[in-house]
């Protein structure tokens, strides 16, 4: 398992692949004791047996640190003036956006990740993909996390099928995978069911094709463990059926896959575990229809 602690930087170290003893202690604690697996969330353990651990978050904490925070002098030139003028640095806002957040993911799990706007959803989405440094806490993971997002990174001034191939290769596939793939690619994302948008600049796709082409080339490669972040949410009912499809082949194909999203439908559909989260701390952590009602008896859940 790869680690991603404290302090160190969001690029994923190159460390031993098996449970380290803390994290040892919490699997093993995880699957003895369900009911006191996630510290202070509730419920009982979901259907899946535990079985390999994937993903072993451990008392997380991420702080957002904005520097230059209200004062509107957050700029360079402002920084340079500063310097000059020999005066303090600028005051820096925290923003502690995940608060102790523990809980073990296996193979073969789909687990949605709830909550009201700013609850922390997206952050500890990143936190696991290696892409933000824990403040405290660790993250272990099993194999490569891919985290795929709306806002994951295409070239917009290049075309759909530029993107597809520079994103096949980025993920590690071979010149003839991609081409292999490519068809299916394409067909899967839809975005040549009315034209041949395709051959056109991404700029020119709205943003439900954007997500839909994103999620086609991600879900093209099996994945460890595969992120996604409200991309169901943007696709007609067609294409998410089509992703719900995919999802549980994924699963099948021993991987994991987290799901952030404000559709509950989605969450329903496709996943068996929730975490819901509020505040950046983790409320519940239970089967699927459990969390969901009690999250829609929130205030404010949806
Ligand atoms: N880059 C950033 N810099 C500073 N603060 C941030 C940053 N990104 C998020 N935050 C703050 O961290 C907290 C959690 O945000 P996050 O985006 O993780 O929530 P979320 O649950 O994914 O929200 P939503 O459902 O609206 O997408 C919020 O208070 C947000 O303002």
């Amino acid at each position: 398992m790869a680690e991603q602690s404290a302090g160190k930087s969001a690029a994923r170290p190159q460390a031993a692949r098996e449970v380290p003893r803390g994290a040892e202690r919490t699997a093993e604690h995880a699957a003895e004791r369900p009911a006191e697996r996630e510290g202070p969330a509730t419920g009982p353990r979901p259907v899946s047996p535990p079985g390999v651990p994937t993903v072993v978050v451990d008392g997380l904490h991420v702080v957002y640190r904005i520097y230059g925070a209200g004062t509107g002098h957050g700029n360079a030139t402002a920084a340079l003036r500063r310097i000059l003028l020999r005066q303090g640095a600028p005051s820096v806002h925290l923003v502690h956006a995940v608060k102790g957040v523990t809980f073990t993911a296996y193979r073969g799990e789909a687990i949605g990740i709830i909550g009201s706007n700013g609850s922390g959803k997206s952050t500890l989405l990143k936190a696991i993909a290696g892409l933000l440094p824990p403040d405290r806490g660790r993250v272990y993971t099993d194999g490569q996390p891919s985290l795929l997002g709306v806002n994951a990174a295409l070239m917009n001034d290049l075309t759909g099928a530029t993107n597809v191939i520079l994103g096949g290769l980025a993920m590690g596939m071979s010149q003839e995978e991609v081409h292999e793939r490519y068809q299916g690619i394409v067909d899967f994302s839809g975005i040549n069911e009315k034209d041949d948008f395709v051959s056109l600049p991404m700029r020119t796709y709205s943003s439900g094709m954007a997500a839909r082409l994103r999620f086609s080339i991600a879900a093209a490669k099996n994945h460890d463990v595969l992120m996604i972040d409200e991309a169901l949410a943007t696709g007609d009912r067609a294409f998410q059926r089509r992703s719900e499809e995919r999802i549980r082949e994924l699963r099948k194909e021993a991987g994991t896959v987290f799901l952030v999203s404000h559709n509950n439908t989605s969450i329903r559909d496709t996943c068996d575990r929730v975490l819901w989260l509020e505040k950046g701390e983790l409320l519940m952590d239970g089967p699927t229809d459990e969390v969901i009602k009690a999250y829609e008896a929130h205030p404010g859940g949806s």
